[in-house]
Formats: C-alpha cells, sequence, structure tokens
C-alpha cells in the first residue's frame, strides 16, 4: 500500500491513525498533515509519525486520505491537486462530498473512494461504508476497506446511498450517546447516585449490543422478551409511543442525511 498520508488529523484522522498503528501499520509509511503547529506536534510526540505539509504529505504519499471538514475540502483540495498523479489514490472520509465533486478537482483519472467511517473505531469496533468513483477500479475500493477494517468493520454500498449510511451509522454513535445521557439523567432523577446510574445504563448498552450480535434475533423479539404483559417495561414504552419518539428518530435521520446531501454544495 506504500506511504499513507492523513490529511486534517482531527477527530477522524487521529482514529483512523491510530487504528492503523494498532493494527502494525509501520509509523514510517504513516503521515499526518494539521492546520495547527501545536496539533501536528502533539501526533507526532505521541505517535512517532511525521508530520508534513499538506503539499510535501501529498508528494509523499501513494494513498492519501481526506479527513478534514467538508467545508473545508475545496481549499485542500485546490493546494495538493498538482501533486497527484493516476498512481495516487485519493480516500475522502468526508460527509456529504461525492466522488464526483472530487474527480472534477483532481488531475484526470486519479482513483478516489469515498468512505463513511464512525469513531468507535477508536476501539476498534469501527462501521465503515465504502463507495469506489468512477476511476477506482476493484484493487483501489480494496485498498480503502483495508485501511479502515484496521479499526473495525467494513461494507462496499453503492454511492448513492451514503447519505443514508452517514445519517445512521456515521452520525450513530452520537445518538446513541444520548439516549445514555437521557436515561442516565432518569436514573438520577429517579434518586440513583450518578456513578450508579451510569453504570448500570453503560453495562446495559453493552449488554444489548452484545446480544443483538451474538443471538442474531431481531431487536422486536429481545425487546417482547423484555416487555412482560402489564409490567414496567411496556409501561415505558407506550410513554415513548405517546411521545412519537420512534417517527423522532425517523425524522431526524432524515434531517442528517438531507444535511450530509447539502454538505456538498458548500452550505456552510
Ligand atoms: N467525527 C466523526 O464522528 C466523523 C467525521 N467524519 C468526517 O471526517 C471529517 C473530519 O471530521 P472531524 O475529524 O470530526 O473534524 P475535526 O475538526 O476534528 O478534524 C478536521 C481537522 O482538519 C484540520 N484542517 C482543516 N483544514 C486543514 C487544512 N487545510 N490542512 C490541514 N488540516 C486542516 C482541522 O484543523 P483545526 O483543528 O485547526 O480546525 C482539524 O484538526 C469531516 O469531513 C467529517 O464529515 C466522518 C465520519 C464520522
Ligand atoms: O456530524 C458530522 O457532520 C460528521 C459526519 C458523520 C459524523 N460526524
Amino acid at each position: 500500500m506504500g506511504t499513507v498520508a492523513i490529511l486534517g488529523a482531527g477527530v477522524m484522522g487521529e482514529t483512523l491513525l491510530s487504528g492503523l498503528v494498532r493494527s502494525g501499520r509501520s509509523v514510517d509509511d504513516l503521515v499526518v498533515t494539521a492546520r495547527r503547529p501545536e496539533r501536528a506536534a502533539d501526533l507526532v510526540e505521541r505517535y512517532g509519525v511525521r508530520a508534513l505539509s499538506n503539499v510535501e504529505a501529498a508528494r509523499a504519499a501513494d494513498t492519501v486520505v481526506l479527513v478534514v471538514k467538508p467545508q473545508d475540502m475545496a481549499l485542500l483540495v485546490e493546494e495538493i491537486s498538482d501533486q497527484l498523479s493516476p498512481g495516487n489514490l485519493v480516500v475522502s472520509l468526508a460527509a456529504g462530498i461525492p466522488t464526483a465533486w472530487l474527480e472534477a478537482r483532481l488531475p484526470a483519472g486519479v482513483a478516489v473512494v469515498r468512505v463513511m467511517p464512525n469513531t468507535p473505531a477508536l476501539v476498534d469496533q469501527g462501521m465503515a461504508a465504502v463507495s469506489p468513483g468512477r476511476s477506482a477500479d476493484a484493487a483501489h475500493t480494496e485498498e480503502a476497506s483495508e485501511l479502515l477494517r484496521s479499526c473495525g468493520r467494513v461494507v462496499q454500498v453503492a454511492e448513492k446511498h451514503q447519505d443514508a449510511v452517514t445519517a445512521i451509522s456515521g452520525s450513530g454513535p452520537a445518538y446513541i450517546f444520548y439516549v445514555v445521557e437521557a436515561m442516565i439523567e432518569a436514573g438520577v432523577v429517579l434518586g440513583l447516585p450518578r456513578p450508579t446510574a451510569t453504570e448500570l445504563v453503560v453495562q446495559t448498552l453493552f449488554g444489548a449490543a452484545t446480544m443483538m450480535r451474538e443471538t442474531g434475533q431481531h431487536p422486536t423479539v429481545l425487546r417482547e422478551q423484555v416487555t412482560s404483559p402489564g409490567g414496567t417495561t411496556a409501561a415505558a414504552l407506550r410513554q415513548l409511543d405517546d411521545h412519537k419518539v420512534r417517527a423522532a428518530f425517523i425524522t431526524a435521520m432524515e434531517a442528517a442525511a438531507n444535511r450530509s446531501h447539502e454538505l456538498a454544495s458548500g452550505h456552510e
């Protein structure tokens, strides 16, 4: 795979960097860039990786991973475009930016793969979806998948589904943390010490997630197993239905997908 440059090593860029290092990738084959010198120095110190300018990194790399915010992408691509040629693979982790948008701003024939990762990659439990652009072949897609497989699972999806993927698994961890926060608050309202409420909720989430993965049973079946007739769970779920929580989740994820779609046209 040669040298991999991670351009814009913030939250997601560092998550990928750490996954590659944990999976045994030599730091000699990795370079990073950052906008702020203190951020670059911090990554150099903690990972032993080289930090370069965007232009130097693009020149040194075989695979260039773009991890700046969608709103910063146009400037970055303009800066590095001259350094790239069809021998390079460009992997974009940005929400909303189509491969065609990048291809139009890069030299003809440069392979582009669009990826939507998520932050649980930090603990090797990431979920990423990859979509090849027009000039990317199966080997390029595999190369991008291998990068993300260093820290979790990878599926390939048609690019038209990437806004939906972004809404579901890209942003997904935030919705789960939001639910966890609400449940912890409920425990506190009910009189539990906050650390106890936190432990109860986090282990319940971990247990429920493990059950879904290990039993392979549909969540509806697992929910029904908890819901005794006339019992406590039924009383709670009725309130969630009365408050249209399921509908709110669907509307929320539609909003996320719409926002992902908007980001390509440079909306602030
Ligand atoms: N966070 C997440 O859960 C996920 C994020 N993504 C995508 O990943 C991308 C990055 O998101 P995230 O990591 O959260 O954001 P961050 O702001 O944490 O990271 C982006 C980094 O890029 C730096 N940067 C901006 N412009 C340049 C530049 N021209 N040259 C070098 N570095 C630059 C920023 O510097 P500075 O610190 O100075 O602003 C920042 O450190 C986004 O496109 C997002 O859509 C995808 C899936 C999940
Ligand atoms: O909120 C965002 O825009 C990014 C993309 C998916 C998760 N975080």
